[in-house]
């Protein structure tokens, strides 16, 4: 396809043309017109796909004015032709007139100095007023009259003595390789925009870009998608957008970042930069992203990232039920789930507290985010803040040099539960408050505001009123914490579901094993008539040592004995001191005190070794 034409004023100079430029036919296209005739030809030539016109004088000003993104090169009067026209005006008298168009005249203008002569003007602005000019100029005292075309074809119909500017080869040949040359910068020039198209258009944050009127200069899909406005290149961006402001930051020349605006009910987190030119701005960008698409991300990278830990394994099928007690617990904690409200779950240790915190957390609707469990009271209260928080670099000796989130980010757009709630520090407790009340969070040692939605479940087998009024734990929080309650009633309360419990448990246990147990129906009456002050978790440990121990099918009221008082032994406060504490001790010591893999080294979860630390008075390890 040619993207360079020749428009040649008439057929001798075509033919001229054709023959200088025989070796480029294939790139450049040629044609004859000008001023309207010439225009219809530039349009014919446009829609074959010339990028680059070359003309003469009005013809060309009158193609730059119709496709203002085509290029148009002004073929120029050059000072040899017009030294050449003058001399041969000369030889008529020493008044020479120009009649001409604007355009042809202003070259004249430029040459005439250079030349030494003065030459009377005469502007046309249609070729309509031919007549009338030189009528003018004949008046005036002309000698002869030069000028282009039009003015020479009237003058020779009038028999007036004439010269025709004429565009000399040298002229076509210059304007035709500024021609190739302005090809090869469009060229690059499109692959250069080609290229930041594509970036602008594979980009997740919605771009806008103005110039320094604050029109639109660049625009991309996303930007289109959440403007929702049919956006314009040119349009004023005040007329598009005029709650972003960018004009403002234009004049300012001062960058705005982590601004939150809402349009068209989308929240977006924008950034405003001046684009600056030596010292000032020649415009500005914005980049923005949709709030909801930036937490959807965050949350997938989080859930890749805790995937391991943080996830709820129970739900309300997994809770054995049936005694209208427990049912009456899972119902409500059903209507809980449906809320986004905060839930406190009391109830003696072991009664199921996590399990209905996960099983709600499973109900819900953030049941795609993490389930993030804390024991408030497993950890310093200073670890506990930088825990739940997390921290930036630098914050405080020992911090992690790329800083760390805490788990209440982990927790985004799930569950966080706060286990043990009741042992929290007053510290803690402020900071937590803050971060119910404004649902965000600020990491030890930044002032960025963090936002998060996280649903809050804490529980506390303590009686959280009774440390309000002791001035234990925060009123505020307590009401805050305290929006839905579950209380979880202790196993002596469900005396009827005890041997249910136990023999849905014993089935777990043979499902494992492959053994087949049962418990006699005296062995099921003395579970029912046992205190169960540790509850589920209790029984749930009695069963298992049942599964362990026991060589004939029907487990007998005389070996449940036997292990129960094995189980009471483990309570005795002589046994707890001796054996029992050591052993936790090399645990944690072998581990540099850390809980969770103590825990782990002793085979039992965090919350069991922290309250057997308690009972056994060293809880203050390290
Ligand atoms: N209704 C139930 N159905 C089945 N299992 C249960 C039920 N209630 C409790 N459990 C079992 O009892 C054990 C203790 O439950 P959980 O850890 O939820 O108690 P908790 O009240 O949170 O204890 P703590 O106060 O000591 O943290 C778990 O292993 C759980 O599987």
């Amino acid at each position: 396809m040619k993207k360079i034409a020749v428009l040649a004023p008439n057929e001798t100079k075509l033919i001229e043309l054709k023959a200088l430029f025989a070796d480029s036919q294939n790139e450049i296209a040629f044609a004859v017109g000008s001023l309207s005739e010439g225009l219809l030809k530039a349009k014919q030539l446009i829609e074959c796909g010339v990028e680059i016109i070359i003309a003469r004088g009005e013809t060309a000003f009158n193609i730059r004015d119709a496709y203002p993104g085509i290029a148009v090169i002004d073929v120029p009067i050059s000072g040899f032709d017009l030294a050449l026209a003058l001399e041969k005006a000369r030889q008529y008298g020493e008044n020479v007139a120009v009649v001409s168009f604007p355009s042809m005249i202003k070259q004249v203008e430029c040459l005439e100095t250079a030349i030494g002569v003065k030459i009377k003007k005469y502007y046309l602005t249609s070729r309509g007023q031919v007549n009338a000019e030189i009528d003018q100029a004949v008046k005036d005292g002309a000698d002869v009259l030069l000028g282009g075309f039009t003015t020479i074809s009237a003058a020779r119909q009038r028999n007036l003595p004439c010269v025709e500017i004429f565009t000399g080869m040298q002229a076509y040949m210059e304007a035709v390789s500024s021609a190739k040359s302005l090809l090869v910068t469009m060229e690059q020039e499109k692959r250069k925009t080609g290229m930041i198209r594509a970036v602008l258009d594979s980009s997740y944050e919605g771009i806008v870009s103005v110039d320094e009127k604050g029109r639109i200069v660049a625009v991309n899909p996303v930007a289109k998608k959440i403007l929702k406005a049919s956006v314009g290149i040119g349009a004023d961006i005040d007329d598009v957008w005029s709650e972003l402001k960018l004009k403002d930051i234009i004049k300012s020349g001062v960058a705005e970042h982590n601004h939150l605006f809402t349009i068209n009910g989308v929240q977006v987190l924008c950034n405003k930069v001046p684009i600056k030119y030596r010292s000032g701005a020649i415009g500005a960008v914005a980049t923005f992203q949709d709030v909801t698409k930036i937490q959807m991300m965050e949350s997938r990278i989080r859930k890749e990232i805790y995937s391991k830990g943080h996830i709820a394994r129970y739900t309300f099928d997994d809770i054995y039920g049936t005694d209208p007690v427990i049912k009456t617990s899972i119902d409500m904690a059903k209507c809980f789930a449906a809320s986004n409200s905060n839930v406190l779950i009391t109830g003696e240790t072991g009664t199921g507290k996590e399990v209905f915190a996960q099983s709600i957390h499973n109900y819900s609707k953030q049941s795609q985010g993490p389930f993030v469990a804390v024991n408030c009271a497993a950890l310093p209260a200073q670890l506990l803040e930088s825990e739940l928080f997390g921290y930036v670099r630098g914050a405080f000796t020992g911090a992690s040099k790329e800083g760390k989130a805490g788990l209440f980010e982990v927790a985004h757009t799930g569950t966080i539960f706060l286990d043990e709630i009741g042992e929290m520090d007053f510290v803690n407790q402020g900071r937590l408050l803050r971060v119910l009340q404004e649902r965000a969070v600020l990491r030890l040692g930044s002032d960025k505001i963090i936002p998060i939605s996280v649903r809050v479940i804490a529980a506390t087998n303590k009686n959280l009123n009774a440390l309000v009024s002791q001035g234990k734990f925060r009123e505020d929080l307590f009401y805050r914490l305290n929006v839905l309650h579950l209380r979880i009633p202790p196993l002596k309360k469900r005396k009827r579901a005890i041997s249910l419990y136990a023999k849905k448990f014993l089935e777990e246990m043979c499902r494992d094993t492959g053994a087949k147990l049962k418990f006699s129906s005296g062995a099921l009456k003395l579970l029912e008539n046992q205190p169960w002050t540790g509850n589920v978790r209790q029984l749930k440990n009695v069963v298992e040592r049942v599964a362990a121990v026991s060589k004939n099918e029907t487990v007998s009221s005389a070996l449940l004995t036997q292990l129960l008082m094995f189980e009471n032994d483990i309570d005795d406060e002589t046994l707890t001191s001796s054996e029992e504490a050591k052993t936790i001790l090399q645990a944690l010591q072998s581990c540099n005190g850390v809980m969770a893999d103590a825990a782990e080294m002793l085979k039992m979860n965090r919350t069991t070794l922290w309250r057997k630390m308690n009972k056994l008075g060293i809880n203050k390890y390290k």
